[in-house]
């Protein structure tokens, strides 16, 4: 049985803390859902005592009886025996148990390695430890120092607090390899791939693991963010002449530039771009949010339309009444049934810009935390979020009453109606007012635009 290691549960997803001190389990990942299930996955087949801190009101496993952890199929991937709960002063909640691994995984000889290769493999080998991907000047690097007949490894480490997303760094290294194997006259068994997850003590756990494996050498790709002269854990730098300056790569990406082969090779560039999309390629999400009939739905029409016409943008219009009638058919206007209304929106919203599209919604979404809610799972999903309010006057849009809700509304045979009967919170700070009272339907339509534009969202001048 290993050493107790502490699982720290922020906003539903797990932070595995103390992880030099329970190798056995390094690279265990853990999310618990309020009602006490967890979601993840554990990479070592052991047993450990194990602390879990539950967030606030979390719903509580009985004292004595196993907690399952299951993943996100809902199939039982551990299970946390004889467990034993504590409330703590702050509210917070801690659970304490014997942490069994229940589906055989991948033995490893090091648990925690995500292998492509082995750690068998580090044995003899020249080892180039990296969290980025290399470039054209790191891989003629690797060429120089690359000794016939010797196992090269690229050990790859990602994981919270590194730059680059895991499968983006795995595709870059691969694609960086290729180039070395080609040349060497195609010795691909000698040439391995490494991508190590990251925690507290990774970087010590792996110079020890170097060490015990008998690498032969061994180098760290110099972070882009670093001019200091030596790597933390004493591996020397992978020596590069000077290249384009990392800055200049990074602005060319983002405006859409595809790097030159002098800079990384084509497959490499591709990743690069994943990593940093131009404005154009990253996806948008627009909410008009405002009162009924403050022109929502007219002004959103327009915008998808100057979009389309326009012509660099995919985009998806999800208006209020087709949402009402086909995703959130069946829901109220009460409070609980609203906040389900915006945030169904919001989530279909963000997949599409996960996707690089452009989404346009115009719900009344009258409170101020599901709109945050949505602007956190868009911003999550790597899309931007555009906030607007078409700030029309209550009164103006009682006038216009197109559909007669308002005058149902003030007679009370229409109850809960917002701005009547019902709260609207006004947007403190939208990217954008717009006042349909005062500006004609094409004049708010080009203020959306514009704004658009000038955030490098939409191609054309500013
Ligand atoms: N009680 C009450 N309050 C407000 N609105 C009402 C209500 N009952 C029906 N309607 C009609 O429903 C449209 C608003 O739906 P939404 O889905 O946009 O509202 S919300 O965001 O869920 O609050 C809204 O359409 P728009 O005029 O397009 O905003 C109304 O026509
Ligand atoms: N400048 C304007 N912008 C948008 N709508 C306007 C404007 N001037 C008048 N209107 C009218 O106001 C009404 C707004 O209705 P709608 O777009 O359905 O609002 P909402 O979706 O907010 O309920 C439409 O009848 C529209 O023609």
């Amino acid at each position: 049985m290993g050493e107790a290691l502490t699982i720290q549960v922020r906003d539903g997803t797990a932070e595995l803390l103390g992880l030099a001190s329970a190798a056995n389990l390094t690279g265990l990942r853990v999310r618990l859902t309020g009602e006490g299930t967890a979601l993840g996955e554990v990479t070592a087949g052991t047993s450990s005592r194990t602390t879990i801190v539950l967030d606030p009101g979390a719903a509580l496993p009985p004292d004595g009886h196993d907690l399952r952890l299951v993943d996100p199929e809902l199939v039982p991937f551990a299970a946390l025996s004889d467990v034993a709960v504590h409330v703590e002063q702050d509210g917070g909640t801690t659970v304490v148990g014997d942490l069994v691994a229940l589906t055989a995984r991948t033995p490893s000889t090091f648990p925690g390695l995500d292998l492509h290769g082995r750690p068998d493999d580090l044995a003899g080998a020249d080892v180039v430890v990296t969290d980025r991907p290399l470039l054209t000047q790191d891989i003629e690097a690797v060429r120089r120092l690359r000794t016939r007949g010797r196992p090269l490894v690229l050990v790859g480490l990602v994981g919270d607090g590194r730059p680059v997303p895991r499968e983006i760094l795995a595709r870059a290294l691969r694609a960086a390899v290729e180039p070395v194997v080609d040349t060497e006259g195609a010795d691909p068994p000698g040439v391995r791939l490494l991508v190590l997850p990251d925690g507290p003590g990774v970087d010590p756990v792996l110079v020890r693991l170097m060490d015990q494996m008998g690498v032969a050498r061994s180098w760290r790709a110099r972070p882009w963010d670093s001019d200091t002269t030596s790597s933390s854990d004493g591996l020397p730098w992978l020596d590069t002449s000077a290249g384009t300056p990392w800055p200049d790569v990074l602005a060319d990406l983002r405006r859409g530039v595809i790097p030159p082969t002098e800079v990384a090779p084509p497959d490499v560039g591709r990743e690069l771009q994943r990593l940093h999309p131009s404005a154009l390629s990253v996806g948008t999400v627009l909410l008009f949010t405002g009162l009924s009939g403050s022109g929502k739905s007219t002004v959103a029409a327009g915008v998808a339309a100057a979009l389309r016409t326009e012509g660099s943008r995919r985009v998806t219009v999800l208006d209020g009444d087709r949402v009402r009638t086909l995703l959130s058919s069946g829901l109220s206007f009460s409070k609980e049934d609203r906040e389900v209304n915006v945030r169904r929106i919001g989530y279909v919203a963000a997949e599409v810009a996960r996707h690089g599209g452009t989404a346009v919604c115009a719900p009344i979404a009258p409170y101020a935390s599901t709109r945050a809610e949505v602007r956190s799972m868009v911003e999550e999903a790597g899309g931007r979020f555009v906030l607007v309010h078409v700030a029309t006057p209550l009164a103006v849009c009682e006038a216009r009453d197109r559909k007669g809700l308002y005058a149902r509304a003030r007679t009370g045979r229409l109850p809960s109606f917002t701005g009547i009967s019902d709260p609207y919170e006004e947007p403190e700070h939208p990217d954008l007012r717009l006042d349909t009272s005062t500006t004609s339907v094409e004049d708010c339509v080009a203020e959306v635009v514009g704004l658009l534009r000038r955030r490098g969202f939409v191609a054309g001048e500013a």
